[in-house]
């Protein structure tokens, strides 16, 4: 077969107004839009690699310059010279011996190489015609372990640990293939809890997502105190004891105040407290965790990378395991934490949302599934109900649960006419914005 080389790359900053009806808000973030750094890698094979950083507004740009910068490392390289060494790749990428310094391994060159990495997995899967999830389940246990970094996480994960997880993980797949194409992947909803959403419409949310068949529904808290029970108690009446409801407070609190908000909310039973402090605090989470319990702790949105989690891990931090799809570097630092999730006994519910965050992370769970974990026991996938309609292969939902995608690559491709019109600063979105903005001000 011909070598399928990359011809062009493109780099596109596109943000989407979600702040303007609050959807996305927490007690952090009040006022996100949606937004991502996007990448096109180009080929001389008629199919091309898509890939994004999920961000929230402001900022878009920084990360669109990273990652400008870090397409140079594809531009004009074969898939091949790529696929062969993964993990050569992902050193390249995050090696820079100048650029490093911005991180390393963190922050905005970070999400830019997340963006950059999940672009060439779009563009493998594509070129063997398989979704993401499968071209991993289809990957020899040594080839998944030779694409991650072993470097700093060895010490709580050797590759033949990761090996004979993964190798264990061959027996039976068959049989969850079968599972999850029949039933799918169980699903949470985090759409009817906004934090800047009123009493009415989370009630009517809930009531609607209950009628939908959602089992599973998140809640905002950070506020006033009052007003994070009152909204909670709003959402127990309408979902009943039988469903399960967690409460994300977005690092809102220090340690103590964690400690005693969470104590405050254990009335609602939540199933668990997310991002209750700092997500750098390793040692504030375990201690917010024993001393909050029996309410589970869950957080990793904002972990920047495996050595992160690796410590998480290790002190006994967390009770569930937030991989996002782009925060770290992209599907190989991804494969790295859920196999060390896997080895430490902690379960995997991705943080999803955002835009393209859903099309992304459903690949990695399925993987898990299937070649990791083996069980979706006390996991589920987050679900927002949000700019789907702007993907080719928009993720598909039923009942609360998540089918198994079929199409080739990683289900993050954006269509040609909504990276036009929410363009930044000149797709039409952003231009009549421009437009009511002076016009307000005359
Ligand atoms: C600003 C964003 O919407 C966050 O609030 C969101 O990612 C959230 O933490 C979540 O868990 O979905
Ligand atoms: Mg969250």
């Amino acid at each position: 077969m011909k070598p399928i080389t990359i011809t062009n790359t493109r780099v596109i900053d596109v943000r989407f107004p979600t702040s303007r009806e609050h959807i996305g808000s927490d007690a952090v973030n009040k006022d996100p839009d949606y937004s991502a750094a996007y990448c096109i890698l180009e080929t001389d094979a008629g199919i091309e690699g898509h890939g994004l950083t999920f961000t929230l507004g402001r900022g878009t740009e920084l990360c669109v310059s990273a990652l400008r910068y870090l397409t140079q490392f594809v531009q004009g390289r074969t898939l091949e010279s790529l696929t062969s060494n993964l993990n050569a790749m992902y050193l390249e990428l995050t090696g820079d011996t100048q650029f490093r310094w911005l991180g390393p391994e963190k922050g905005v060159i970070h999400l830019a190489c997340g963006a950059l990495v999940n672009a060439v997995w779009d563009l493998y899967a594509k070129a063997e015609g398989k979704p993401v999830w499968r071209l991993l389940a289809d990957m020899t246990p040594e080839q998944i372990v030779s694409a991650i970094d072993f470097r700093y996480i060895a010490d709580a994960l050797s590759p033949e640990e990761a090996l004979a997880i993964l190798r264990k993980g061959k027996e039976g797949q068959q049989q969850r293939l079968a599972e999850i194409i029949a039933g799918g992947y169980p699903a949470y909803t985090t759409s009817a809890g906004w934090f800047g959403f009123s009493d009415e419409k989370i009630r009517r949310l809930c009531r609607e997502g209950i009628a939908d068949g959602w089992t599973h529904f998140k809640l905002k808290v950070g506020g006033v105190p009052e007003d994070d029970l009152r909204r909670g108690r709003i959402v127990r009446e309408e979902i009943g004891w039988q469903n399960r409801m967690m409460v994300d407070a977005n690092q809102k609190w220090g340690v103590e105040e964690a400690i005693s908000r969470t104590r405050q909310l254990a009335e609602l039973q939540p199933w668990w407290m997310e991002e209750p402090t700092s997500p750098d605090d390793i040692l504030g989470h375990a201690r917010i965790r024993r001393e909050a319990a029996p309410t589970r702790i869950a957080t990793g949105e904002h972990c920047h990378n495996s050595v992160m989690f690796k410590q998480l891990f290790q002190a006994g931090s967390i009770d569930v395991c937030q991989i996002d799809s782009c925060r770290v570097a992209g599907v190989n630092e991804n494969l790295a934490i859920i196999l060390m999730a896997a080895k430490f006994g902690i379960p995997v519910c991705p943080h999803a949302g955002g835009v393209g965050l859903c099309e992304y992370v459903q690949h990695l769970s399925i993987f898990d599934f299937l070649s990791v974990s083996g069980t979706m026991e006390n996991r589920v996938i987050e679900y927002v109900d949000h700019l789907h309609e702007h993907f080719r292969y928009p993720v598909k939902i039923r009942r609360g649960h998540y089918l198994v995608p079929t199409d080739p690559g990683y289900s993050c491709e954006m269509l040609p006419e909504s990276l036009n019109k929410f363009s930044f600063p000149e797709g039409e979105v952003w231009k009549e914005q421009e437009l009511e903005t002076s016009l307000a001000q005359k």
